[in-house]
């Protein structure tokens, strides 16, 4: 899986060297590419943003050199790739990423992400996008971010570590939080009593059956409790 990010900061993306992603990088599971905008432009102060039409405070990204890092990124599409890219914008007023979006995008052999700055970028570059990639304005949850930059590492993660052969334990992948709409249950480990405080005892009972059973309560206990939202969701009784 290839994933091509546009930003002004590209050295915002260089952890990704270093995580868990930076072995799969290593032995070609995962490819990271990373574009500074300001190369797709061409006057002397690389300029990528102007005031906004209609007034208003701060400054929109031109589109032009959008377009043209958007252009360049399309042309490095895998050969092999039987499908257009998707195109991730992430923006406070996108629909919500989500352990379901990630699934859905591991699957996809080419992920683009534009990272916008400012108040935002000009919104004919998403239309004018359309032509080339699948566009998804995607929201990290209902907060502010100064750029995209931060919301493409966890997409990134968050997509990256589904992708087969990334995570040693595939089965590590199953029991999490929400990958069955339900939160993760807790978990523990040695000293059986640490500081006065015990292990729950039927985890040490050996007994397989009430251990998966006293988890699943957790998950659902949890869920209730944490994410009426998840709960109501899943359609149980409230
Ligand atoms: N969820 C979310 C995304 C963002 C931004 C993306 C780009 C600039 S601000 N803030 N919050």
């Amino acid at each position: 899986m290839r994933f091509d990010v546009v930003t002004i900061f590209p050295e915002y993306l260089a952890v990704l060297d270093v995580s868990l992603l930076g072995r799969a990088r290593r032995e070609g599971l995962v490819d990271v590419h990373v574009h500074d905008l300001r190369d797709f432009t061409f006057d002397r102060h690389r300029t990528v943003d102007d005031t906004p039409y209609g007034g208003g405070a701060g400054m929109v990204m031109k589109p032009e050199p959008w377009a043209l890092a958007l252009e360049h990124v399309f042309a490095q599409a895998p050969a092999d790739a039987g499908e257009r890219p998707v195109l991730l914008v992430p923006t406070p007023s996108g629909e919500r990423f989500s352990q379901g979006l990630a699934r859905e995008l591991a699957q996809r052999e080419h992920v683009a992400i534009a990272c916008g700055r400012y108040e935002g970028i000009d919104e004919r570059v998403f239309g004018w996008a359309e032509e080339l990639f699948e566009v998804r304005l995607v929201s990290l949850g209902d907060y502010v971010l100064n750029g995209g930059e931060v919301a493409a590492l966890a997409m990134i993660e968050a997509v990256g570590r589904l992708v087969p052969g990334v995570v040693g334990n595939p089965a590590s992948l199953v029991e999490e939080s929400h990958e069955d709409g339900l939160l993760e249950y807790p978990v523990y480990t040695k000293p059986a009593d640490w500081r006065g405080r015990e292990v729950p005892p039927v985890l040490l009972s050996g007994d397989h059956g009430k251990v998966a059973a006293w988890r699943r309560a957790q998950q659902e206990e949890r869920t209730r409790a944490r994410r009426p939202d998840l709960w109501e969701a899943l359609g149980r009784d409230g």
